[in-house]
């Protein structure tokens, strides 16, 4: 089973060593345990957390390539952003900011931080309090926090800068682009989800405003 759940990662996410691999399963343990006393994720979702969770988070960390420098908004229980700390901890002098304004969740990220010595930084505010304070991340992930016109105004300030985004988005996204397309300007691609049939992973640089 396990060695199953190694090559069904490596899928996913590309090469990964065998040290991460157990810190994904050491984080899994943690949240579940967390998860049965606050709400980190719909709990119809609880079950099959390793997939509908972890290794849809783990897909964006290849589609970000090397970069050090990483930021996830509205983290919640930690998807994608632990799961990116966790993948990112190997590259020496990597690191991740992770922004989630409910404290009960904001204190799970920064217990996880701690018990697994990831490399995350957790700021327990608003996303809009906090765009002058997280400079320049090589990347900014996104995932459940809001239509896509909503995230990029929440985004703007980190990717109008040179900051890539990747947002996972569900089944309506093509709504969402046309959407968008009245107010801002951007350079797209479109990465079907690895573990989502009906999902994608949104690739967006040099946001401009129209
Ligand atoms: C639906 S959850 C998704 C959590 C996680 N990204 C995931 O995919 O499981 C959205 C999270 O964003 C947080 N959030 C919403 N608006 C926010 C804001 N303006 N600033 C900081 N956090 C926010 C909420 O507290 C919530 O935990």
């Amino acid at each position: 089973m396990k060695q199953h759940a190694y090559d069904r990662l490596q899928d996913v996410a590309g090469p990964v060593s065998r040290e991460t691999f157990d810190k994904l399963v050491a984080f899994e343990t943690v949240f579940r345990k967390w998860a049965q006393r606050i709400n980190l994720v719909a709990p119809s979702t609880l079950q099959d957390a390793w997939e509908r969770h972890i290794l849809d988070s783990a897909q964006v960390v290849r589609l970000g390539g090397g970069a050090m420098r990483w930021l996830d908004i509205g983290s919640g229980g930690g998807f994608p952003g632990l799961i990116i700390a966790t993948m990112i901890a190997e590259r020496a002098g990597a690191s991740i900011d992770l922004v989630e304004s409910n404290r009960k969740k904001a204190g799970f990220l920064q217990a996880v931080v701690g018990e697994l010595g990831l490399p995350a930084r957790i700021h327990a505010k608003r996303i809009e309090d906090v765009h002058s304070v997280i400079r320049a991340p090589e990347v900014l992930s996104a995932r459940a926090l809001a239509p896509l016109p909503l995230l990029l105004e929440l985004s703007a300030p980190w990717l109008e800068a040179g900051t890539t985004a990747l947002f996972h988005k569900g089944r309506d996204y093509r709504q969402e682009i046309e959407d968008s397309a009245h107010q801002w300007g951007f350079d797209l691609v479109e990465h079907p989800s690895l573990t989502d049939t009906q999902g994608v992973i949104l690739e967006i640089r040099n946001l401009r405003r129209i």
